[in-house]
This record gives structure tokens, C-alpha cells and sequence, in this order.
């Protein structure tokens, strides 16, 4: 758990309102937090829904893995204990984006359920609407699509603390939505996500 150093500060309020925000924008502020393996389809999916979303005039930013490891998080590296405080950092930027309006669209691994429950749990006290999408995919077409030969380097032993290799993967036990990548199209996977966000209300139908 992270350690609170800061003391003595107050939280101050503005007089614009998320209300305001939504109004302005025509829409709410949400996070899709998608999840699953190496090459499960996180990012496709999210890239695809960026599109889709911006097709429809809505706002919506991508915050992935990778990208966010070059900049915000690169002091992070695979063990368990930077893989909780990778997830902790994003949780609260998600948060943040998704009080400005935005629809976040989130790809990590996001290996381990108490924390993606914790970054829920950050959403649900402010408010914010939380959906858990799981990319469902088996190991086996994971590592046949290695898309960066990662799972290669993994097996020969170059890559420690692989997900699915030698790091584990806890699947969530209720997602929103489960996006099975071996069998479905991107197509539908897409159309089954903007069918979540209509069925929440966050954009209209
Ligand atoms: N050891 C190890 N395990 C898993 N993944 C690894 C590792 N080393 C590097 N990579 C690359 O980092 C991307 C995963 O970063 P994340 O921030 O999503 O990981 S985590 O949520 O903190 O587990 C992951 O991206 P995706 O393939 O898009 O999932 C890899 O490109
Ligand atoms: N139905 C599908 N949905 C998403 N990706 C798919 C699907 N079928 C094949 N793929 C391929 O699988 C790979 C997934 O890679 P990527 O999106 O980077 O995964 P992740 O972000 O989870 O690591 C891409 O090369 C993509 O084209």
C-alpha cells in the first residue's frame, strides 16, 4: 500500500462542476479498463473503439501500456511491486481523465485483481462509471501472435517475469464485458463495447 507522506493538505473545490463538463461535451466522463495477456488484443480493441468513438464526435484518450512506460511510469519495471504501483499511478489518471470527461480507454495487463478491484473501488467513491473489460485469449494464441516477439524472448529465458510464462495472470471474476479474441471478430468485439457504453448511458444510443 502506498505510503501517505503528504500532510496538512485540503482538497479545493472549483465552481465548474462535472455536470458542467458533461453538458459541455454532450457526454460522461467513464474508464473502460481493458485487461489481459500480452497480444490478448487490449490495445487492438482500444484503437478500434478510439476510432469508432471519434466517429461519433465523443471525447476519448487511450492511456496503454507501453506508451505510458516510456514517459509517466518509466521508473517501473515487471516485478510485482512495479506492476501494483504501475496500476495504482494509471488508476488515479483514469480517474482524473474520466472527471474532466473524457472516456478513458485504458490498456495494461493489469495482471493482479485486487488492484484493478482498487482501481474500481477509486472510481465507485468518486462517482465515476467503471467498466472492466476482459480480453479473453488462451496462452496458446497469445504466444502464436507475439506480435513483438515477446513471448520467443520469454521462453529462452531473455524476459523474466512474463506474464503467463513466469508471472501470473488472475482473470476477473465479473467483468462488464468479456471480449474472447480467439473466436470473435474486431468488429463485434468493437460494437460490443460502444453497446456497453450505450447500455450505461455514458453516450446515447
Ligand atoms: N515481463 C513482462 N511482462 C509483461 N509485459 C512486458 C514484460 N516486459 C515487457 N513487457 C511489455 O510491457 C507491456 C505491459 O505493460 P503493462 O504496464 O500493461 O503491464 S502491467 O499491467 O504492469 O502488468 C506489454 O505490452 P502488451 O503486450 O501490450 O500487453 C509488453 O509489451
Ligand atoms: N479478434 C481480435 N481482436 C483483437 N486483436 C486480434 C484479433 N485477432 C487477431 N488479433 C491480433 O492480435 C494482436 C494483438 O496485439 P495487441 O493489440 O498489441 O495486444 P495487447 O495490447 O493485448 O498486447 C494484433 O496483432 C491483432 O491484429
Amino acid at each position: 500500500m502506498t505510503e501517505h507522506k503528504a500532510t496538512n493538505v485540503t482538497f479545493h473545490h472549483g465552481s465548474v462542476t462535472r455536470d458542467d463538463r458533461a453538458a459541455l461535451l454532450r457526454h460522461k466522463g467513464a474508464t473502460l479498463w481493458f485487461t489481459g495477456l500480452s497480444g490478448s488484443g487490449k490495445s487492438t480493441v482500444a484503437v478500434a473503439v478510439e476510432a469508432e468513438l471519434t466517429r461519433r464526435r465523443r471525447l476519448c484518450y487511450r492511456l496503454d501500456g507501453d506508451n505510458i512506460r516510456m514517459g509517466l511510469n518509466a521508473n517501473l519495471g515487471f516485478s510485482e511491486e512495479d506492476r501494483v504501483e504501475n496500476i495504482r499511478r494509471i488508476g488515479e489518471v483514469a480517474r482524473l481523465f474520466a472527471d474532466a470527461g473524457l472516456i478513458v480507454l485504458s490498456s495494461f495487463i493489469s495482471p493482479f485483481r485486487a488492484d484493478r478491484d482498487r482501481v474500481r473501488q477509486l472510481h465507485d467513491e468518486h462517482g465515476l462509471p467503471f467498466i472492466e473489460v476482459y480480453i479473453d485469449v488462451s496462452l496458446k494464441t497469445a504466444e502464436a501472435r507475439d506480435p513483438k516477439g515477446l513471448y520467443k524472448k520469454a521462453r529462452a529465458g531473455a524476459i523474466k517475469d512474463f506474464t503467463g510464462i513466469s508471472s501470473p495472470y488472475e482473470p476477473p471474476e465479473q467483468p462488464e464485458l468479456t471480449l474472447t479474441t480467439d473466436t470473435m471478430s474486431l468488429e463485434d468485439e468493437t460494437a460490443a463495447v460502444i453497446a456497453a457504453l450505450e447500455a450505461q448511458g455514458i453516450i446515447p444510443a
